[in-house]
């Protein structure tokens, strides 16, 4: 359900106890430093060539972002008709702190002039049943269902999901000039830039944000549409039971690659291992783990660090160009971030392929590399228009105090077990390099003082991402699955026959890239997250394993696709079955 108030892994520190943003020192004496301050200080990438990591490719980046909006979404205040709200009073002595949040930005910035204002409404408090502001701190609301459900495909409520299907086949996802997504009414979503242009709507409403997110919602309702066609092909009809299943087999693939391959790479195998969290080979057993009592909603404190993904932000967007075709040098198939923004043109470029070309180019692009520095483009850049642009890092740090967001420290000792001698010395930050270390004291007062984003940004480790954000993952990523009752490893009804669920298990982001925007011949990473391993075999796409429909077949003996009969099909199934069973690593849950 949509617009339930976010859990805490911690009790929030707010200011006043209760609701003010968290603004003064653990010492009690002075203020935190200003969220722009630490983000030059730490989180600034100037003068630095972007490190990209040769180990994935931006599928990484994009895959984040998207499951990210499957799961999380903030609303922010807002005026009493929606309107957006002015923050940046010139005597910041006169903001209203209940609504707002603006960031000054310090005199001699070097990037914003001075006498800057970031407008930030404040998070939006949650209300009781009676729309009274409940006792006890503040709270913040999602606006989607946390569950991993495709809501940013298929929404998060019936009338959003009506919007997004096609009225005249309702089995199939609605599409809009061959196989763009269905176009936003409303022109103020993004900048549009030729005529012809349509911002779009998706299941959520941040589609337009950047181009290689409106790809990645179109490969999705694209995969839904070619769900239904080969269900059809297998003897579905009742337009209904099409849709719901398609949907169902979805979404199953976004679990899926989300735990076999996004995570798997982020924590590592060994990690969901330790925490009963991987997708087991198995084909003779189900996921046992659902416990009816877990809350899966998202966590206050996860919307806050899971945003690590900013450091995956690329510098520049770009369209896959097929040899030997050239560029248009009036609109170059290149464009830095900034100018991507709320602006859908890429997808329109070149007779309107720009869907497919930017998913091609994020299979060969490497990712930046995961640590705390971010790209110009999202640091000084985010969201410029007319001259006027926002600090990510900043807002970030910005938004934790907003939200009472404990300091870093604090998941250590109090969530991840840690015992801290003295958690004011700097020499109790036995995550962090020297070199960090001596940043963060240039601007923290104390380790006591270290924002959650910016203390786990700055964290290393052996793994991806350090300790303290791997315990807040596995919190979350634990919750999303032990607490899904429509986890796509359950028996039906919720979820599948284990003939089924075999078939799904096939399934891989190449296998689902595949399947509609690459040839058969075109060769893919088996794994199209984790590119320069060499485990990691390369194959054309018609040897790349994939979404296996034959359980679903309701075809009487005849199967109409190979035309052999029902029976025999059904013998082969079975040995193949067995086969595999053979070699599957199994690891019983
Ligand atoms: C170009 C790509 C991206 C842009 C422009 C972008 C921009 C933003 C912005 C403007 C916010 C809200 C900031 C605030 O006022 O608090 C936000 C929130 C967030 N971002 Fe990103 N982001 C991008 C990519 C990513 C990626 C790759 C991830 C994770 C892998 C991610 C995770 C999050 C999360 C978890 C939130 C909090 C969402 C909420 O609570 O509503 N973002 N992002
Ligand atoms: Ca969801």
């Amino acid at each position: 359900m949509a617009f339930r108030p976010q859990r805490r892994l911690l009790n929030p520190v707010y200011d006043d106890g209760v609701s003010k943003p968290r603004v003064r020192t653990a010492s009690g004496t002075g203020n935190l430093p200003n969220p722009r301050t630490i983000s030059n200080v730490i989180h600034s990438s100037k003068g630095v060539p972007t490190i990209l990591d040769h180990k994935i490719s931006l599928h990484v980046f994009q895959w984040g972002q998207f499951l990210d909006h499957d799961i999380i979404s903030t609303p922010v205040s807002t005026g009493v008709n929606g309107e957006e709200l002015s923050c940046c009073e010139t005597n910041p002595v006169n903001v209203n702190t209940d609504m707002c949040t603006p960031i000054y930005v310090p005199n001699g910035d070097g990037f914003f002039a001075d006498g800057t204002c970031m407008n930030v409404p404040r998070s939006a408090p949650a209300l009781d049943v009676n729309c009274n502001t409940p006792s006890g701190p503040r709270q913040q609301l999602n606006k989607i269902t946390s569950y991993i459900d495709g809501s940013n495909v298929y929404g998060s409520s019936a009338a959003e999901l009506i919007k997004l299907r096609n009225p005249n086949s309702p089995e199939y996802m609605a599409v809009t000039d061959g196989n763009n997504l269905p176009p936003n009414n409303d022109t103020s979503a993004c900048t549009l830039t030729v005529q012809g242009e349509r911002c779009s709507i998706a299941g959520d409403s941040r589609v337009n944000v950047v181009p290689s997110l409106g790809s990645y919602h179109t490969l999705f309702v694209q995969e839904h549409n070619r769900i239904v066609n080969l269900l059809k092909g297998l003897g579905w009809t009742d337009p209904e039971e099409l849709f719901q299943e398609a949907r169902k087999i979805n979404i199953a693939q976004i679990q899926h690659i989300t735990y076999n391959e996004f995570l798997s790479w982020l924590l590592t195998r060994t990690v969901l291992q330790q925490n009963n969290l991987i997708i087991t080979g198995s084909r003779t057993t189900y996921f046992t783990g659902y416990d009816p009592t877990i809350n899966s909603d998202i966590t206050n404190d996860f919307g806050i660090a899971y945003r690590i993904g900013h450091s995956w932000i690329p510098a520049q967007m770009k369209l896959h160009t097929d040899f030997p075709e050239t560029s248009d040098i009036n609109d170059p198939d290149v464009k830095n971030i900034e100018d991507t923004y709320l602006n859908p043109h890429m997808l329109y470029m070149r007779g309107k392929t720009g869907a497919p070309r930017m998913l091609k180019w994020l299979t060969e692009t490497n990712c930046p590399r995961t640590d705390r520095l971010l790209e110009d483009g999202a640091r000084n850049k985010l969201f410029l228009k007319n001259g006027v642009s926002f600090d990510l890092a900043a807002l970030n740090i910005n938004r934790g105090r907003d939200h009472g967001i404990p300091p870093y420290w604090k998941y250590r000792t109090d969530l991840c077990g840690e015992t801290l001698a003295d958690p004011s010395s700097w020499t109790s930050l036995t995550w962090h390099d020297n070199i960090t270390i001596a940043l963060l004291k240039s601007v923290y007062q104390s380790p006591m003082d270290i924002d959650l984003w910016t203390g786990v940004m700055t964290e290393s480790g052996t793994a991806v991402v350090g300790p303290t954000l791997t315990c807040i993952f596995l919190a979350q990523f634990r919750a999303l699955r032990n607490g899904d009752r429509y986890w796509f490893e359950r028996p039906e009804p919720e979820g599948f026959s284990l003939a089924k669920l075999a078939g799904i298990k096939q399934t891989s982001l190449a296998a689902v890239l595949c399947a509609n925007v690459y040839d058969a011949s075109f060769v893919i990473p088996q794994n199209s997250f984790v590119t320069g391993d060499p485990k990691n075999v390369f194959l054309p796409c018609s040897q790349i394993p994939k979404l296996d429909l034959s359980p679903w077949n309701k075809l009487g003996r005849r199967n109409l696709n190979t035309g052999k009969d029902e029976f025999e099909n059904k013998l082969v199934h079975l040995l193949l079955e067995i086969l595999k069973e053979g070699d599957a690593v199994d690891v019983k849950e």
